[in-house]
């Protein structure tokens, strides 16, 4: 299959390395301190230099202000920023603009209802995140392992580029990939040994799913 990988929650040089070697296009860092995923600039600064050329280094962030994201985009090489809160249509045009940075936007889905936000955001992101809605209450509001219907997104396109997230494995995404016809797939918890370890040999597997069906 020719899809397209985002590995996020990246946190060690080992597992950015198994990830790159592995085929990854897309490498995520998280910005946000509640998450197990959590680097600081200057860890997320060690690990994104190392990133050879071609392959996008996303700066993963919920809500972030302009300060804090003047800090993240000076420190550190960046290749598109993952706006992962309730940023409103208007907030994600204005961080476009201030950073000229690709800005990808995730909209969660836990049912119809939700497909006309995916709309309206893909009218402003450069890319949109179709990942599960997090459950009420939940700490993180992504990273948490779970799928929503695919059925929901069958064959469905948007005005920009999508990617499909939440509780994505080895053992499950051939078959949300032929559901919904994503060509780009985002994953976390699905290549963990514990939440926020990354485990290579899932990584691995993951890969070879995808390359394998
Ligand atoms: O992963 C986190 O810890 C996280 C924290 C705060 C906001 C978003 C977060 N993750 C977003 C992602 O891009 C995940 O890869 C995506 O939600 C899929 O996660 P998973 O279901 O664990 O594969």
């Amino acid at each position: 299959m020719d899809t397209r990988v985002k590995i996020c929650g990246l946190s060690t040089p080992e597992t950015v390395d198994v990830a790159v070697e592995a085929g990854a296009q897309y490498l995520g860092f998280v910005f946000f301190p509640k998450s197990p995923r959590y680097v600081d600039i200057p860890k997320a600064r060690a690990l994104a230099v190392e990133v050879p050329m071609g392959v996008a280094k996303v700066a993963l962030v919920v809500n972030a202000t302009d300060a804090e994201l003047d800090r993240i985009t000076d420190q550190v090489p960046l290749d598109m920023l993952q706006l992962h809160g309730t940023e409103s249509l208007e907030r994600v045009s204005d961080i476009r603009a201030r950073y000229g940075l690709p800005v990808m936007k995730a909209v969660g889905v836990s049912g119809p209802e939700d497909l006309a936000a995916l709309d309206a955001y893909g009218m402003v992101a450069d890319q949109i995140l179709v990942d599960t809605k997090a459950p009420k209450g939940a700490v993180i509001p992504g990273g948490n392992g779970l799928s929503f219907d695919w059925r929901l997104i069958s064959k469905r396109a948007w005005n920009a580029p999508w990617m499909l997230a939440g509780g994505l494995t080895a053992e499950n995404v051939v078959s949300a990939i032929q559901t919904t016809g994503a060509k780009q797939v985002d994953l976390s918890s699905g290549v963990e040994s514990a939440p926020g370890v990354k485990d290579p040999a899932k990584i691995r597997a993951f890969m070879a799913a995808i390359r394998d069906a």
